[in-house]
């Protein structure tokens, strides 16, 4: 187990040893693997839920853990499955009939994998998600607990955002990016975004025949933002949240693999390390926890602004905010918030946790900080934000 601040030792050991091998060799002996199946997918691309398909994919699931890896199941199709049960073709635009959906659907995917996971005699358990649990830092420790515990148990956990309390103030939209964040979570060496396409195409293929398969990049490679476009009928997010989820799982030092669940004994092959699909790797060693945790955070309560001097110094140097190098102060942020610092044409440079709140900032912006206590009274850190806590992007 890591400690709370820091990836551990060991798992840097193991991402430097990633290094050395090439990807796929990596994906056949990764320890700890994500597997997130999604709406296209598991609903058979709307025909109600994939039952048979479930059936194959848990029965590879299941190989793996008696090999000794550790699976953690990300699951989207409440929705689809609900709006299936309830006979509903099209699917509903208003929230609380969404949310109904979920709660209907949410329990037949439950059963569904607990069968199919029973006949291998494996217990699964449910966990329901928002985006709160894990922007929340106390309530991220304690999932990462009981997530931890689960796995040391041997149980598989089977995990989809909480769609049923959602408000779009806390909800991830998709679930590439739920997969990635609990890829962090649990310092995963491997994400598998299972879908209805063969990989991440140079175009949507759905609309570009002509489209050929990306079969391996940098996570952080620019031009994969480019060609991901957005999801069909059923999904939410298409390539781009999993282009984006892969630069997310890349920052705790995971391989994405993005590959079609309709290949047989997909996940079995990729485990082994065979080439199909399209991998993602990561660049650099993980990052520390808490930083990763920051960096998995969308919802920002304010916006600095800073000067020339701050953003040289913050991405070349990687050092602390000082209230000296800040020229503009927006939100109404508390001391501990999440905000987003920017340069003076308003392009985003890092997120952090600021020492101090919208008002306490904005009177000692552009001082030294050898007068914040004249200003404000007290001083809580010569920093605006630390460097511990802040994350260049
Ligand atoms: N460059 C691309 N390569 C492959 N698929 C793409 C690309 N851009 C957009 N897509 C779309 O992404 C869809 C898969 O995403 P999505 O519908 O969200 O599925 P899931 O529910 O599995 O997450 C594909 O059906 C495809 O139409
Ligand atoms: N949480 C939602 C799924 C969200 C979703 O569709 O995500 P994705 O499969 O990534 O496109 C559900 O269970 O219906």
């Amino acid at each position: 187990m890591t400690g709370e601040s820091a990836v551990s030792e060991q798992k840097v050991a193991e991402v430097a040893e990633l290094g050395s091998q090439s990807g796929r060799e990596a994906l056949a002996n990764a320890r700890r693997v994500v597997v997130k199946i999604g709406s296209a997918l598991l609903t058979d691309d709307g025909r109600g839920l994939d039952d048979a398909g479930i059936g194959r994919w848990v029965d590879q699931i299941a190989a793996l853990h008696a090999r000794g890896v550790e699976v953690i199941v990300v699951s989207s199709g409440a929705i689809a499955v609900g709006m299936s049960r309830l006979g509903w073709s099209a699917r509903p635009s208003g929230v609380h009939e969404l949310q109904a959906a979920a709660a209907v659907g949410q329990n037949g995917l439950t059963q569904c994998y607990e069968e199919h996971f029973h006949r291998h005699g494996l217990t699964t358990a449910q966990i329901l998600l928002t985006h709160d649990d894990l922007s929340n830092r106390k309530r991220y420790l304690n999932a990462r607990s009981a997530l931890r515990t689960l796995v040391d148990l041997r149980v598989v956990p089977v995990i989809n955002e909480n769609d049923t309390v959602v408000t779009d103030e806390i909800r991830f939209g998709d679930n590439d990016t739920l997969g990635a964040l609990v890829a962090n979570l649990l310092e995963a060496d491997a994400l598998l975004l299972l879908t209805d396409q063969e990989g991440l195409y140079d175009a949507d293929p759905r609309h570009d025949p002509a489209a050929s398969l990306i079969e391996e990049a940098q996570a952080d490679d620019p031009i994969l933002v480019k060609v991901a476009g957005g999801g069909g009928v059923l999904g939410r997010g298409g390539m781009a949240t999993k282009v984006r989820a892969a630069r997310l799982a890349a920052r705790s030092g995971a391989l994405t693999v993005i590959a079609s669940g309709r290949q047989p004994e997909v996940i079995t092959r990729l485990a082994s390390g065979e080439r199909f699909g399209t991998l993602l790797l990561p660049e650099h060693a993980p990052i520390a926890a808490r930083k990763r945790w920051i960096a998995g955070q969308l919802q920002v309560r304010g916006t600095l602004t800073l000067d020339a001097g701050a953003v040289n110094v913050l991405t070349t140097r990687g050092s602390s905010l000082l209230p000296v190098g800040v020229r503009k102060i927006e939100g109404a942020f508390k001391r501990g918030d999440l905000v987003q610092c920017v340069d003076e044409s308003g392009q985003r440079i890092a997120k952090g946790l600021v020492n101090y709140s919208a008002e306490d900032a904005g009177r000692i912006l552009g001082l030294p900080s050898h007068q914040i206590e004249a200003t404000l009274g007290y001083i809580e850190a010569p920093e605006l934000i630390h460097r511990d806590n802040l994350i260049v992007l």
